[in-house]
């Protein structure tokens, strides 16, 4: 009696999370972050349990092979919502329809050969390995594309190990008392199903917090970067910065202002989609050359700002001579057949930066240096503190 109102609630309860998966996963524009499998794997748990609820004493009949088959897709559905999840494109209904044959036919087969006691321990020591695989899995994760999860992960490894430890003992149990062993009433079962109920109820809203997570991790990056270019805007620069300066061993900055050189005269004549498209190329070289650690954004039209960190003053003079050069050099990549179109940028040098306070007067250390070197000719580096570094070759701003 208690073991079916157990039963009765876990049904209940998978079911209903699968309803609210499903609909997460309608509610969810691209990617699904595997929100449907995670909804069919609730959904199939939940129906083989409708069915040992319904299908009366343990048995050979057509409700318990279809019962065990089930059981044994859940995990693979699961592992596929995992992978869905992580980003990785995982097919289902294919390898799912190919598992659940297999493991039909198996059934058939031991029923037929060695008997339904073989035919439950099958289903017990094959699902324990199915979720041994699984604890592996998730552990090698956490090394892996979980990085970020690590607790979470953690806490799943230990509620599914402890679910493939509870199927060796319920196999253990069939092969040494036979059916009986599969009772309802039994105390492995209960325990069995009071653990099951334990992990649906844990599992289904880690789940929910984990999606939770990743739309607001999506979100405040987005809020954090200029959609055209993709590198970081003021908001995410000012982030960035205080990320930074938040490390214990947080070393001192220069902010770097690059302005592109008659950037009205590309979009004049060339377009306003052809100025876009420098944009994205001078992004690119930024992408390309700046360090691990260094910070790139787009501030303003035109404007961009380098954070250094860490560098002395031939490291950040060297780093600019390297973006100046880079973008200088390389023609934007253009779609069509319009010849190749080449630009060159100004680059101001802040004073040292050693905390996020600093960084309005930064700005305007290095948008005056900025303006002393468009003043004195463009395509060219200046410090703060007065006097460029470095003369640039004279170049055309504009080649086309
Ligand atoms: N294509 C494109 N143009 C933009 C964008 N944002 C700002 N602009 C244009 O950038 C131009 C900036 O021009 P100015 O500030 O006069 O500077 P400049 O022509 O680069 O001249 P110097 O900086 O003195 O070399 C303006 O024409 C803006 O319309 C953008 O997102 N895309």
């Amino acid at each position: 009696m208690v073991a079916t109102f157990i039963v009765g609630m876990l049904c209940t309860h998978l079911l209903c999370f699968a309803v609210m998966f499903w609909l997460i996963s309608t509610r969810l524009q691209g990617d699904k972050l595997g929100m449907g499998a995670f909804a069919a794997g609730n959904a199939m748990l939940g129906f083989a349990y409708v069915l040992q609820l319904l299908g009366g004493p343990p048995g050979w009949n057509a409700a318990s092979a279809l019962n065990h088959t089930l059981t044994l897709c859940v995990p693979l559905v699961y592992v596929v919502g995992g992978l869905r999840f992580f980003g990785r494109a995982a097919p289902l209904l294919r390898p799912l329809l190919w598992w659940a044959l297999a493991y039909t036919a198996a059934q058939v087969l031991v029923q037929w050969l060695a008997g339904p006691v073989a035919r439950y321990a099958m289903l017990s020591f094959v699902s324990a390995l199915a979720f041994l695989a699984m604890t592996a899995a998730v552990v090698q994760a956490m090394r892996g594309v979980a990085r970020d999860l690590r607790v979470e992960m953690g806490l799943f490894a230990l509620l599914i190990g402890g679910l493939c430890l509870l199927n060796v003992a319920k196999g253990v149990l069939v092969a040494r008392d036979g059916l009986q062993a599969l009772d309802m009433g039994q105390r492995l079962q209960i325990v069995f199903y009071v653990y099951m109920t334990f992990l649906a109820t844990v599992l289904a809203p880690s789940m929910i917090w984990l999606v939770l997570r990743r739309l607001t991790d999506a979100l405040r990056d987005a809020a954090g970067r200029d959609p055209l270019t993709q590198l970081l805007n003021r908001r995410g620069l000012l982030a960035g910065l205080q990320g930074h300066f938040s490390a214990r061993a947080a070393g001192h900055v220069r902010l770097l202002l690059l302005d592109i050189d008659h950037f009205k005269r590309i979009n004049d004549t060339h377009g306003h989609q052809a100025g876009d498209q420098v944009l994205c190329h001078v992004a690119e070289a930024l992408r390309q050359t700046l360090r691990h650690g260094d910070l790139a954004s787009r501030t303003g039209g035109e404007e961009f700002v380098v954070v250094c960190a860490d560098a002395d003053d031939a490291g950040v003079m060297r780093l600019a001579e390297r973006l100046r050069v880079a973008i200088a050099q390389q023609a934007v990549s253009r779609s069509g057949a319009q010849g190749p179109l080449r630009c060159t940028v100004t680059i101001g040098i802040s004073q040292v930066l050693r905390g996020v306070d600093g960084v309005e007067a930064a700005l305007q250390e290095a948008d005056a240096a900025l303006y002393r070197g468009k003043k004195a000719g463009r395509n060219r580096i200046e410090w703060a503190h007065g006097g460029a570094l470095q003369q640039a070759a004279p170049s055309p701003a504009v080649i086309a």
